[in-house]
């Protein structure tokens, strides 16, 4: 053994800090403290204080989930060059892109994560890219196969050149990536490429223009009369690399699979299993990457970076995937609508790394084919009770290759025949009632019956022993397009709400995952802070009409000003937002993000996780089903718009915007009563309420000054009117309500 292949391939380097502990743990005991308090006067207080007294257990016990998250973090460190050095034969990687419509999700955007794939800096015969389209369209393959040309001139050039990122509408449009070596060829080969980009480009704009981007004949014959909805699984091989070249094109197959309207086709994770299959007849590789169609490689070493830690562990079971961080690229200034994530992904996920591992999110993430396939990490010889009767479905010929993948060692795999010849098989494997009678989506495979469908794989993987592990390089690894504006983030954010209660109630819950699996307790409290996001809506929701509810009722929910107990509620107001400013400060972030951060949480926790809980709620008891509404996604900022206008809030007739707008209206009401009450001085009655509900009452205002806006703002930046009539209707009944009870 040489000098360097003894060196380990990566370093993992714990950052517990101390004074961080303390602040945890202080903020904790404060709160404590205020349950104390709450406890020894509840028979003096009604149902408010009872209600208060709820509340903030909730909130306690989310803290101590976080506390337990953050207790431990670490680090990883990768070293791409000494996994160079060591010569050996890099392992066979498939990867894959899913799209599901072509208007929602434009295909440049698509086509450019596509490219910046084919090029990273791997050797191309080691690679393959597949395309899952959810649409059928047309379009997405014409822009595939041009894009694949395209591909042809730009992989060269990015490799001669060492390009720092390898998605071509990135790389053209921050000048500070012009780097090359200054030289007139680079300038001359650079200008060539661009205008390439930019004819690619205008072909993809034209052909998107069209009802039908070409003839429909040839190539595009599968196309004519395609309903999305119903279809024949159409796969297309659009390059193969027979050669086996390493620096050439990689191979590139696009696959529609077969949609009819009686099947169930689960969408993202249905697509994802049919990419697993197809792949596994064509290239079966030992590893998978998956990234959503917006989510570009932006560190072309990104594989290498990974393949450092699935090659380099000594025991298999502590990397069951790879997960890279979900960033985002063209954030806008502070961060005006919280969906950046910086601070979250920061500290969560390196804390989440001390523990059984992150979590699965979705995109970025590298798989080992095994794991996906059920494989447990005692079945290393490949005897797992998986591998048996027709769990993984009819085609025999996938079944050999099934066998193979979760044989072999991690490292080779046998390639079968050549991609185009697989291609029959491929099409049964894609067909909607393959899965009949087979273990996909249960326990092969992305797990149905999430629109989360991420976590709960991931859980799935953890829930049988695997450890997984969390990677951050410098440049970020992927870079994805955040939504914007509040329509779109609040949609996301309900889906991602409704999808995490489906895991918590799903069969295979984190909490049985604990008793009769493999996932550790620790790991189960960490699932429940993101699964529990749903029902912190209602605590919330709650918590923010106390104080109003108080000045209606003319009580109080907090100690008095002269009370030393208003020490208590103090501290914890201003140790905890000391301690969040500090991470944004830490994080390189201004203020104002941290501002913007923390009242868009409250406003997507008390609308978008409301619907998202109402709506598992309805599924749970079986009134309605559970749908994957696809975020549209933007190129990027650079519109005539300006960021000030970009950042604003916007709203459209959708329910999520009624409770927001309910909670607003509420508190805007009790600050008129309150401030009229105290100048008639309420009747002769003494004032219960204080200080301290009146600056409540106030910063929940202000947490929800975007839809103070919306209620005075005009067309897109106005609220509806219909949405405000219905939130009036609402907030007078809570007023009747709060005080027709008024001295009960
Ligand atoms: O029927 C469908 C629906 C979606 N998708 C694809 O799924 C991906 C994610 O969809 P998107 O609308 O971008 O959802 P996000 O909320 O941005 O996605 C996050 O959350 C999802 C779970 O809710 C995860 O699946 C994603 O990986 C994660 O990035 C996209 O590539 C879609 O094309 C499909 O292939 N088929
Ligand atoms: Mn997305």
């Amino acid at each position: 053994m040489s000098k360097t292949e003894a060196l380990p391939l990566y370093e993992r380097k714990h950052l517990t800090k101390i004074i961080p502990r303390l602040i945890e743990l202080t903020i904790l005991f404060l709160c404590f403290s205020l349950l104390g308090y709450r406890l020894l006067h509840l028979k003096n207080h009604g149902f408010i204080w009872l209600v208060a007294l709820l509340c903030e257990s909730w909130f306690t016990f989310i803290w101590i989930v976080v506390v337990n998250i953050k207790w431990n973090p670490i680090a990883i460190k990768t070293y791409p060059e000494r996994l160079l050095q060591r010569n050996l034969e890099l392992p066979p990687l498939d990867m894959f892109v899913t799209t599901a419509d072509p208007v929602l999700e434009p295909p440049i955007i698509t086509v450019n994560t596509v490219i910046s794939l084919l090029s990273v800096d791997y050797p191309a015969n080691k690679l393959a890219c597949y395309l899952s389209d959810d649409a059928a369209s047309p379009l997405t393959y014409f822009c595939l196969v041009e894009a694949s040309e395209f591909a042809k001139l730009w992989i060269p050039f990015c490799k001669k050149y060492n390009v720092p990122v390898r998605a071509p509408f990135r790389y053209f449009s921050d000048q500070s990536l012009f780097t090359g070596n200054g030289s007139s060829e680079f300038q001359e080969d650079w200008n060539i490429m661009k205008e390439e980009y930019t004819r690619l480009c205008q072909k993809i704009e034209e052909a998107a223009q069209k009802s039908v981007p070409c003839e429909l004949t040839g190539d595009f014959a599968a196309f004519v009369d395609i309903d999305r909805r119903s279809h024949p699984t159409i796969i297309k091989v659009i390059s193969e690399n027979k050669e086996g070249l390493p620096d050439g094109l990689p191979p590139i197959v696009y696959i529609s699979r077969e949609k009819r309207p009686n099947h169930a086709h689960h969408f993202k994770a249905g697509a994802m299993n049919v990419l697993a299959r197809v792949s596994g007849v064509m290239t079966n590789a030992p590893f998978m990457l998956n990234v959503d169609c917006d989510m570009f490689a932006n560190n072309p070493q990104v594989v290498l970076h990974a393949m450092c830690l699935l090659l380099g562990v000594k025991d298999e079971t502590d990397c069951g995937f790879v997960q890279f961080p979900q960033q985002f690229y063209d954030g806008l200034k502070d961060d005006p609508f919280g969906n950046q994530m910086v601070v979250m992904i920061k500290y969560l996920g390196r804390g989440l790394a001390g523990h059984q591992g992150p979590l699965y999110g979705g995109t970025g993430c590298f798989h080992r084919r095994k794991v996906i396939y059920g494989s447990s990490p005692e079945d290393k010889s490949g005897h797992g009770k998986m591998n048996t009767g027709e769990a993984f479905g009819k085609s025999t010929k996938f079944n050999k290759f099934v066998a193979q993948a979760l044989s072999s060692s991690s490292r080779t795999a046998e390639c079968p025949e050549s991609i185009s010849k697989s291609i029959d098989e491929a099409c049964q494997v894609a067909s909607c009632g393959y899965e009949y009678g087979t273990a996909w989506g249960k326990e092969i495979g992305w797990i149905y019956g999430s629109t989360t469908e991420d976590v709960l794989t991931g859980l799935n993987i953890h829930w049988r022993g695997w450890r997984t592990m969390w990677l951050r390089t410098n440049p970020n690894g992927f870079l994805g397009s955040a939504p914007s504006c509040g329509p779109n983030t609040l949609i996301q954010q309900k889906r991602w709400s409704t999808g995490l209660l489906e895991v918590l109630f799903a069969p295979k819950s984190p909490f049985f995952g604990t008793l009769f699996g493999k996932l550790e307790f620790r790991q189960c409290l960490n699932y429940l802070f993101f699964l529990l996001w749903g029902p912190r809506s209602i605590f919330e929701i709650c918590y923010a009409a106390l104080p109003a509810c108080c000045i209606f009722t003319n009580t109080n929910f907090l100690p008095k000003v002269n009370e030393p107990a208003i020490l208590i509620p103090i501290s914890i107001f201003v140790v905890f937002n000391t301690y969040c400013v500090s991470e944004y400060i830490q994080t390189n972030q201004s203020i104002k993000s941290w501002w913007n951060n923390h009242r868009m949480a409250r406003i997507i926790a008390m609308t978008a996780w409301l619907c998202g809980f109402l709506s598992a709620i309805f599924k749970i008891l079986r009134l309605s089903v559970t749908v994957f509404e696809v975020t549209k996604k933007e190129q990027s900022s650079s519109t005539d718009e300006s960021e000030e206008k970009l950042g604003r809030f916007t709203f459209d007739n959708s329910p999520v915007f009624v409770p927001g707008t309910t909670i607003l209206m509420v508190n805007l009401t009790a600050l008129g009563i309150g401030f009229l009450d105290f100048m008639q001085g309420n009747g002769g009655k003494i004032i219960e309420w204080g200080i301290g509900e009146l600056v409540c009452s106030i910063w929940v205002v202000l947490c929800f000054w975007s839809f103070l806006k919306g209620l005075l703002g005009k067309g897109k930046y106005g609220i509806p009117s219909s949405t405000v009539c219905k939130s009036a209707a609402l907030a007078f009944v809570f007023v009747q309500i709060c005080r027709s009870s008024w001295g009960i």
